[in-house]
């Protein structure tokens, strides 16, 4: 038990169990030395130090032009609320839980005090690859967008180019978007990339895909948005796992998944802000195992932070705590209320299940 509970009615955890349907996350345990566990916070303990802001970002990413999230305090630091608007309660929940645990629990023991981290390129023209790539100082790996909407095979064929002339080891995030035939077409016509991340929607697409082709084939979204993250390994359709902290419900449940998925793991950012991404190093930091480049630069993609944000150093990051500056850009009486019942609805989802 994560959390001790008010009453002996709810005996779960907020982070999930793992005999839940609805939870594909299991239960991390601590062990509290010496400390009794703190109890789970009411939607109105969170409430009374939150606050919504509002990131503007320079260029649009995954249709988004301004990232929102409410942030809020707990006696272990500063947690992130930042389900995409279009999320549902019951997945949402999960990115509540994320936020509690980072606030109310803290970051897991370190292993290491830095992080590999890529470069991301938006699906944006091919002139414009190299000055993206300049925002991430150092940096060894590059993720490029494909396959967007609107776009030709041509397009990603030129914008992988343009980012392999810059920094030769580029992996590609199709999001799910195309068809076993079409992947296989696009993986040949990119050529050499370290992997492809999401070529297809389902598993058995991604499992087609990795017998058809030579390269790497990562799984984002099977993971993220799936009731059951392990059937992409009883599957065999993937070599890389791309975890991330919020969809998964924290730190501890994506080191445990992680544990438990036979294939190498790149932790990833939700566009989180400098809060969330804290959390996003926090968990990258406390894997035993850790080969690859992490995507946790994207705070180079908002104008303004919430907080200080992750700057790379010689392609890396280092992780610590974050708190909210005073400047940072809020938003709208109106969104800050949607944000706020939004939360409300999701900490009872998470209280009584
Ligand atoms: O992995 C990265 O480099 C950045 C994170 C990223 O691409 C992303 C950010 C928000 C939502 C979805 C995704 C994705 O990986 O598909
Ligand atoms: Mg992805």
């Amino acid at each position: 038990m994560v959390f001790s509970q008010p009453s002996g009615k709810n005996k779960t955890s907020p982070f999930g169990t793992s005999d839940d349907r609805k939870s594909p996350v299991p239960t991390f345990r601590l062990k509290p030395k010496d400390a009794p566990p703190p109890s789970m916070p009411t939607a109105d303990d969170l409430l009374e130090s939150a606050r919504v802001v509002s990131l503007p970002m320079r260029t649009m990413f995954r249709g988004i032009t301004v990232r929102e999230a409410l942030l809020f305090k707990g006696p272990a630091g500063w947690g992130e609320f930042a389900p995409f608007p279009e999320y549902d309660d019951a997945e949402s929940r999960l990115w509540l839980a994320a936020g509690i645990e980072a606030a109310y629990l803290g970051a897991p023991q370190p292993l290491r005090d830095a992080v590999d981290v890529n470069a991301t390129v938006p699906a944006v023209p091919a002139d414009e690859v190299a000055a993206i790539i300049g925002r991430y100082p150092g940096a060894k790996t590059v993720k490029v967008k494909v396959a967007e909407p609107g776009q030709t095979l041509a397009d990603d064929v030129d914008r992988v180019a343009a980012a392999r002339d810059v920094v030769p080891n580029v992996r590609i995030d199709a999001n799910g978007a195309w068809t076993v035939d079409q992947a296989i077409a696009a993986i040949a016509a990119i050529g050499d990339v370290e992997y492809v991340e999401q070529p297809c929607r389902t598993v058995e697409e991604l499992a087609q895909v990795r017998r058809s082709v030579d390269a790497l084939i990562a799984a984002d979204e099977s993971i993220r948005r799936s009731t059951d993250p392990m059937r992409v390994a009883k599957a065999e359709a993937a070599d890389i796992a791309v975890l991330k902290v919020a969809p998964l419900g924290g730190m501890r449940s994506l080191l445990n998944l992680a544990a438990r998925l036979p294939m190498d793991v790149v932790v990833s950012s939700a566009l989180d802000t400098a809060i969330g991404m804290s959390a996003g190093v926090a968990a990258a930091a406390a894997l035993p195992n850790l080969h690859r480049a992490c995507g946790l630069g994207t705070g180079a993609m908002f104008t303004r932070d919430a907080g200080m944000s992750f700057r790379m150093h010689d392609g890396a990051v280092e992780p610590r705590s974050v708190v909210p500056s005073d400047d940072a850009p809020l938003a709208s009486a109106a969104r800050r209320l949607w944000w706020e019942e939004r939360l409300r609805r999701c900490h009872a989802l998470l209280v009584n299940r």
